[in-house]
């Protein structure tokens, strides 16, 4: 398996297998949204159109990142979303990197969204689906926030078959310019315990998929062979 590791604005072409990394905070917080019992993620091209499918959706979570704002009922944090009950709900997620990530690859034949929590149960995928090459989104900063690429690199080795030892990795993502904003408290609608909760690798057994359904790019977890969806 070949991969690459491409910034949002390098996609030059439609990838055949994408993995879209946000460790902080966008996937690891669609992650908890599945665990909080969440069915489905929708993931918003633009503020606006999240309000507007809120309104259309009374019943539907709209989720944004950084502060709170009037008519969202969540934030982009793991740590402040980890007691929510989102038993059944849809989700409708826009954030500044994340969700762009995913969007820029929505004609990629599968659409895999990650970060540490997730990482052995996508690298597992890969690894059952065996494509010929992988493209790896760093969404964050321009494709060089450092706890996306190190997360897209110890996903790839995992997809690899190597016995990875993921310290050096989380090292990386934990001395990253988004794990020091987090922590100083520097961006809104953050919680102190956002990092530690970005960093927890496999806390979670499923993958996580995104395809275009009706026009909305939708995540929805992924089952995983030998694992519970
Ligand atoms: O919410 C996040 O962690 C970031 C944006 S910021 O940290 O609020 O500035 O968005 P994401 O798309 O999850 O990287
Ligand atoms: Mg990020």
């Amino acid at each position: 398996m070949k991969a690459r590791f491409l910034g949002i604005a390098e996609l030059t072409d439609v990838p055949d297998v994408a993995v879209v990394v946000d460790v902080m905070r966008a996937c690891t917080v669609a992650a908890w949204a599945f665990a909080r019992g969440a069915e489905r993620i929708v993931l918003a091209e633009s503020l606006k159109d999240a309000l507007d499918l809120k309104a259309r959706h009374p019943a539907w979570a709209a989720l944004k990142d950084g502060p709170p704002a009037p008519g969202f009922d969540l934030v982009n944090s793991p740590a402040l979303l980890r007691t929510a009950d989102l038993g059944g709900r849809t989700v409708v997620q826009k954030t500044t990197a994340g969700t762009v990530g995913a969007l820029a690859v929505k004609d990629a034949s599968l659409v895999l969204c990650a970060g540490f929590v997730v990482a052995e149960a996508t690298a597992r995928v890969l690894r059952e689906r065996a494509p010929r090459s992988v493209t790896f989104v760093v969404t964050g900063e321009d494709g060089r926030a450092e706890e996306d690429l190190a997360c897209a690199e110890y996903i790839a080795a995992r997809a690899g078959g190597a016995g990875t030892d993921a310290a050096e990795f989380l090292r990386r993502a934990g001395a990253s310019r988004a794990a020091v904003e987090l922590t100083q408290g520097v961006r809104r609608g953050s919680s102190p315990e956002d990092v530690p909760l970005c960093l927890e690798v496999d806390r979670f057994p499923f993958a996580m998929a995104a395809t275009v359904e009706d026009s909305l790019m939708v995540l929805r977890r992924y089952p995983v062979p030998g694992h519970p969806a």
